[in-house]
């Protein structure tokens, strides 16, 4: 069977990611399945740099074809953060509820109207001795006021989808891996498929 690193140990991201290459028959490896390997540091200030990042640091250790995925929500109001800052928003120990917390509480009194936000995410395929290839997807929707629902992860519980008047944790995760920026950048990807055997 064939099989593709994917060089990040969030297990939500690597839900995801099994499901949607499980569509094409391919297996996925992540580094919880190594666990000597170390953090690579995202010292990028855009989502691009930081996939690159962490794309070629573990595709130069494996000497080998390798998958990155650095993503986030930008919030209009809030001048476009949580943006790459998004994992350690609340602080370096990465904690999903904090972090949505810290955004409803700079979202407090902003009208709905005014809520507008968007998942950015960005895959970058390092390849040995080739340039890296760059996909990127989106999805629009707005903060809620308050959590609601329990499917995946990260910032889904605030992330209102205008035409399913439901959270992203609300939709199963069938249907987040239709309309996610990530399946949106894994189609790209998937254009591309070649590439990566
Ligand atoms: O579909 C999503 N639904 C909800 N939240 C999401 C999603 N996609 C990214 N996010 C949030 C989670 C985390 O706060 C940040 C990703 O940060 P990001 O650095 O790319 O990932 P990470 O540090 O958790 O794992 P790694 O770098 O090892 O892949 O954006
Ligand atoms: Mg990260």
């Amino acid at each position: 069977m064939k099989e593709i690193l994917i060089a990040t140990k969030n297990k939500g991201k690597i839900k995801e990611f099994s499901d949607l290459f499980a569509e094409k028959g391919i297996k996925v490896s992540s580094l919880l399945d190594f666990p000597g390997i170390e953090d690579v540091e995202e010292t990028g200030s855009t989502f691009i740099e930081n996939a690159k990042i962490k794309a070629e640091t573990i595709s130069k250790q494996f000497n080998k074809i390798v998958v990155a995925d650095d993503s986030g929500l930008c919030v209009d109001a809030l001048q476009g953060r949580p943006g790459v800052f998004s994992a350690r928003y609340a602080g370096e120990t990465k904690n999903d509820e904090a972090n949505l917390e810290k955004v409803l509480m700079e979202m407090e009194g902003v009208p709905f109207e005014k809520r507008t936000a968007r998942f950015h995410c960005v895959l970058a395929v390092a390849i040995p001795n080739e340039e890296t290839r760059i996909y990127e997807g989106t999805c629009e929707g707005h903060i809620t006021e308050k959590p609601e629902g329990e499917n995946g992860f990260g910032y889904d519980p605030i992330f209102y989808i205008l035409d399913r008047e439901q959270t992203m944790a609300q939709l199963s995760s069938e249907e987040k891996n239709k309309i996610s920026h990530r399946a949106k950048a894994m189609k790209k990807l998937s254009e591309n498929w070649k590439i990566l055997f």
